[in-house]
């Protein structure tokens, strides 16, 4: 073990190798008919091309596992092989990162369950980002990423929320639903991902919460562990509904232009 990767006096993990776990087998009802959410395509690349070089940018994430459609292992090799860079050149296929393909399961939990199978040896911090998410900046997987090595257990980036919130009783269909409570909105947040994890605190949780939840963190929180939450970024917005992924197109073109090309 070097220096580096040593646990600190603190209870960190300074220099610990990181793998980023991307679930990417969702059929993307909610986007409308069509291929599955993660290969449709923003700026004419695919949005899991797009996610995987969003981890593959930060320095610290050394190998990315795929979560791939069931049915489509083959399809995701191929589409990550055609976009990675030349195998001859200096920093060929994904730079200093390795890609894994493995395929998904019936829901989320179970793709990341199943990416976490994947994981060899020797990773003890665990991202978990969704390829919905195919915009979020490295900084915020860096910022993710420290916490962890500073010893969090559990880390979301999340932001304030912007509309007041209700809490509401489910009411029948087109019946107006009566409102029961408005949180306090300013100590709620909205979660995103990539959230970051110590490896063994995840997949205890993994194998111990086995209902239905829609985030890594809660799952977490589930088993009496303490999450994090750091600043998020507004470009990492989950493409979910057909005007996510207008908003998407319009981000992505405004990098490219600022970045010339
Ligand atoms: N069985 C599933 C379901 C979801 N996901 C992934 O989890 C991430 C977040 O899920 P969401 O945005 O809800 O994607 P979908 O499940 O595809 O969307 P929808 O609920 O609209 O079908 C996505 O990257 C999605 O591909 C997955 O890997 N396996
Ligand atoms: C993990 C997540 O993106 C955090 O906001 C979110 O919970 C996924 O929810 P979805 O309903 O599966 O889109």
């Amino acid at each position: 073990m070097s220096d580096d990767s040593r646990p600190s006096p603190t209870g960190g993990r300074p220099g610990s190798p990181v793998a980023a776990v991307i679930p990417a087998a969702g059929r993307g009802v909610r986007l409308g008919p069509g291929i599955p959410k993660a290969l449709r395509t923003l700026g004419g690349t695919p949005m899991l091309v797009h996610a995987v070089r969003a981890m593959a940018a930060s320095r610290a994430v050394s190998l990315v596992v795929v979560v791939a459609p069931p049915d489509g292992t083959a399809e995701v090799k191929s589409i990550l092989d055609a976009h990675a860079l030349p195998g001859g050149s200096p920093g060929g296929g994904w730079g200093r990162t390795d890609v894994l393909v493995v395929p998904g399961g019936e829901t989320r939990q179970e793709s990341v369950r199943l990416g976490l199978d994947a994981l060899p040896p020797g990773y003890e911090i665990v991202l978990v980002h969704d390829a919905a998410r195919p915009l979020v900046p490295v900084d915020i997987v860096d910022a993710v990423v420290e916490a962890v090595r500073d010893g969090a257990v559990a880390v979301v980036p999340a932001l304030p929320l912007a509309d007041t919130v209700k809490q509401v009783e489910p009411a029948p269909a087109g019946r107006p639903e009566p409102v029961v409570a408005t949180p306090d909105r300013s100590r709620l947040r909205a979660v995103q991902t990539p959230q970051g994890f110590d490896r063994a605190t995840l997949i205890r949780a993994h194998e111990t919460i086995t209902d239905d939840v829609t985030d890594d963190a809660s799952m977490v929180e589930r088993l009496g562990e303490q999450v994090v939450a750091v600043p998020g970024h507004e470009e990492a917005f989950k493409v979910t509904r057909p005007l996510d992924l207008i908003l998407a197109e319009a981000v992505l073109a405004r990098r490219r232009l600022n970045d010339g090309f």
